[in-house]
């Protein structure tokens, strides 16, 4: 991505990090992120926050929103919108090929929907077979692990495992049940990997989410699937600071393998077509349907592990708009990937907004020529330095190394 205002370079203490290229005026917008590479509302919250811009009834003086959209021939599956505005831009965005319409969208989430809904119902999908051995046996040494455990090889090795695991079980119809969080993780790398998919056969996909702005480098969109990859794999530390969550994420996976094959294959692309035209034997050479492309992509854990990867420290709380962040409610994340390069500091020089479905960061104060660009990823305006580092530690698994902790630190350590 081309900026204009910084650069992003290593830091000798945390990764890389944004530096002012020039000035930056007090309140002058730095980076817009228009849209996120993946999203996920949490689903108590699906009927009462825009699925395309995020906006909260609630705020709106409603209980729920009315537009809905893409309920399935069952009544399952529905997004919900606050206007037909918005609802038409997910129509938009969500049509692999002009015209082509959104069925497999539909059909996709009304299968989650379904298979949530059995989840709940003791004794149906999800209930592990008695017969046999189910093959999910071969993972449960995970539920033992230390932090000992995890080295690179031995995750590797997990994951391997799950990929034979999940294919048997697609083979049987077994599914693992999820918590609720899981299942809103599920549908956060879901989303993730649908746009992946969708790169894949349209190379245009999606073709709204970058709005034009007067500055290069300024109006970032959700970014490609490349972009996602350059974010921080966080999975070793995070599994090594909470074994169960490897545990955690491969039956994340495991449910949307059984999901990708539960899928139809009767929404084609529009270079091919199920009925030959005009009686003609001759079937068109090009045909894929968005399942059998999901299916593939699911059939390696690869991109599902890699998002769940990133996920951990590199994605935004979408909070409500009432009222500033600290006092609102969080409705969802979403991975916004250029945002995803600010470094965390305890006096922070960027703010950061949401704006509909995007977030803008801009400049708290006047900005050196030279100096970090960071934002606050916790409640900066807590006094205690321990208690930030608790903050810190227990939600992101780092040491704060900004100049605020290691100065307030110093003086701790001498009157020690
Ligand atoms: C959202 S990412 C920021 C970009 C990241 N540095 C990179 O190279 O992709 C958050 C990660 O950056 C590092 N980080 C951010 N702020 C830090 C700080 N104040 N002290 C130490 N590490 C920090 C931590 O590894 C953290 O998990």
């Amino acid at each position: 991505m081309a900026v204009s205002l910084y650069h992003i370079l290593p830091t000798p203490y945390g990764g890389r990090s944004a530096f002012a290229r020039e000035e930056i005026p007090e309140g002058t917008p730095v980076l817009f992120c228009s849209a996120p590479y993946a999203t996920v509302i949490f689903w108590k919250f699906r009927r009462e926050v825009c699925a395309t811009c995020f906006a909260y009834a609630f705020e709106s003086g409603k209980s729920k929103w009315s537009v809905k959209l893409g309920e399935d021939s069952k009544g399952a599956g529905g997004a919900w919108f606050c206007s037909e505005a918005c609802r038409d831009v997910c129509v938009q965005e969500n049509e692999l090929f002009e015209g082509q319409g959104i069925g497999w969208w539909t059909e996709m989430n009304g299968v989650f929907e379904r298979l949530m809904t059995q989840m709940a119902k003791p004794g149906k999908q999800g209930q592990k077979p008695s017969t046999k051995i189910a093959p999910a046996a071969r993972l449960a040494y995970l539920d033992d692990i230390t932090a000992a455990d995890v080295t690179p090889e031995f995750v590797d090795q997990a994951w391997m495992v799950a990929e034979d695991v999940s294919l048997e079980e697609c083979r049987n119809g077994w599914v693992e049940v999820l918590t609720e969080f899981e299942m809103d993780t599920a549908r956060f790398v879901l989303d993730g990997i649908v746009r992946k998919v969708a790169e894949d056969v349209s190379p245009l996909f999606p073709a709204l989410d970058h709005l034009p702005s007067g500055r290069d480098g300024y109006c970032a969109g959700a970014g490609r699937w490349s972009d996602m990859l350059e974010l921080q794999d966080n999975e070793l530390p995070l599994v090594a600071s909470k074994p169960y969550i490897l545990a955690s994420r491969i039956r994340i996976y495991r449910f949307l393998r059984h999901l990708a094959t539960s899928l139809s294959s009767q929404h084609r692309s529009r270079s091919g077509t199920s009925t030959p035209r005009g009686g003609s034997e001759s079937a068109p050479l090009v045909s894929f349907t968005f399942a059998d492309k999901l299916r593939d992509c699911l059939s390696s854990s690869m991109e599902a592990r890699a998002i769940m990867a990133r996920d951990h420290g590199n994605v935004f709380g979408i909070w409500d708009m009432a009222t500033d962040d600290e006092g609102s409610e969080m409705l969802g994340w979403g991975a916004y990937i250029f945002g995803s390069y600010f470094n965390h500091d305890c006096s922070p020089n960027l703010k950061k907004v949401r704006d509909k479905r995007g977030i803008q960061f801009y400049a708290l104060r006047d900005i050196r020529v030279g100096e970090e660009l960071c934002i606050s990823y916790v409640d900066e305006t807590c006094p205690s330095v321990v208690d930030r580092a608790k903050q810190l530690g227990a939600d992101w698994f780092f040491d704060c190394q900004c100049a605020r902790c290691v100065k307030e630190l110093e003086v701790i350590a001498a009157a020690a």
